[in-house]
């Protein structure tokens, strides 16, 4: 039995071992990254049960990526490797003065060659939870129609499922990315935007009306991230702001997001409610933001629990 289930791309990340411009950047830490898969594997940190599934290029880059996320305990038995493309492959570039910037090398990527003949209904509906995100349609028309056919078998087997817009502009058209995501708010369960994300695809930063348009589109539950402030969680009945830690030096914040998600399935499939949920989803969140790689930083339950107070530690 698995508490989630999710899929999508996860590439080698070329991670620079210095701040600056790439083109004049020469050394690189090989790690990993993907949505999914750093969510993956927060939510088995936290002690779930999770399976992340991907197509993988039969390369070496593959076998590394299937055997990294194994190793941090999530079931990967539905990876799939084809040797008619590779492994995508990413490159982060880190700035002193201004936003970091990727450079994707994923087009035609293995990944891009999902399709929903790779579902196993089997295997999505003996989980709680389907976590989806809005990268996975913007790879291919075949990642799409995967996408939707996921929900199709979540819905029919009474699984739950998030989804992180994770909006990508490098991969797709603004036009298209706006009428998948408005279109998938309306046929999930609980979404977690983030404020630029709201802007982008509703056209307002506030985050009361983010989460009401999106609960109006059809969602049970909002949850939008407002960065070191925490994040405001709502249903039809309620909206709360729950405030956010305090991280003396943020390091990276790409992948944030993704241990937020996890933070808030965690505590939801711990029975909690929505505002315990969300301070879970900070803390992770905040966890995140403290080292380089997307997912070296995410924590054990009990660092999380010790870093929240709720347990005691002794050092020495
Ligand atoms: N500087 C920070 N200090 C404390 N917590 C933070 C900080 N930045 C992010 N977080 C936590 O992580 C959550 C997600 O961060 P953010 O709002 O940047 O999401 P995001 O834009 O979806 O991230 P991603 O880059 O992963 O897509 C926040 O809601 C908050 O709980
Ligand atoms: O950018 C993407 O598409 C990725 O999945 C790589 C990163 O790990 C991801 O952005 C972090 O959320």
């Amino acid at each position: 039995m698995l508490d989630v289930v999710t899929f999508g791309e996860t590439m080698v990340m070329m991670n620079p071992v210095e701040s600056g411009n790439l083109k004049y950047i020469y050394d690189y830490k090989k790690q990993l990254g993907g949505a999914e898969s750093n969510f993956a594997i927060s939510l088995s940190r936290l002690g779930h049960q999770v399976g992340w599934f991907s197509k993988l290029g039969k390369d070496p880059h593959g076998e590394y990526i299937k055997s990294f996320i194994q190793g941090e305990g999530v079931d990967t038995s539905q990876v799939k490797f084809t040797s008619q493309a590779p492994t995508g492959l990413f490159f982060k570039e880190r700035k002193e003065l201004g936003e970091s910037n990727v450079y994707y090398y994923r087009h035609n990527s293995a990944a891009s060659k999902m399709k929903p003949e790779d579902l196993s209904e089997e295997y999505i509906s003996q989980a709680k939870y389907l976590h989806l995100t809005g990268i996975t349609p913007a790879l291919s028309d075949s990642c799409y129609k995967t996408i939707l056919e996921a929900i199709n078998i979540a819905k029919e087997n009474n699984v739950n499922i998030s989804f992180d817009p994770n909006l990508r502009l490098k991969l797709w058209s603004k036009e298209k990315m706006n009428e998948v995501m408005l279109d998938l708010f309306e046929k999930v369960d609980i979404v977690l935007p983030g404020i630029e994300e709201g802007e982008i695809l509703l056209g307002t930063d506030n985050p009361t009306e983010i989460a009401d348009e999106i609960l109006d589109l059809g969602a049970e539950i909002v949850v939008v991230k407002l960065g070191a402030e925490g994040a405001l969680v709502a249903n039809k009945n309620n909206k709360e702001k729950v405030a956010g830690y305090n991280v003396e030096k943020v390091v990276d914040p790409i992948g944030a997001g993704d241990g937020f998600a996890a933070g808030f399935i965690s505590a939801q499939l711990r029975g909690k409610d929505l505002v315990e949920s969300t301070k879970l989803a900070n803390a992770v969140g905040a966890f995140a933001t403290t080292v380089i790689g997307d997912v070296e930083g995410l924590p054990t339950r009990e660092e999380v629990e010790i870093f929240t107070g709720k347990k005691d530690v002794i050092n020495r």
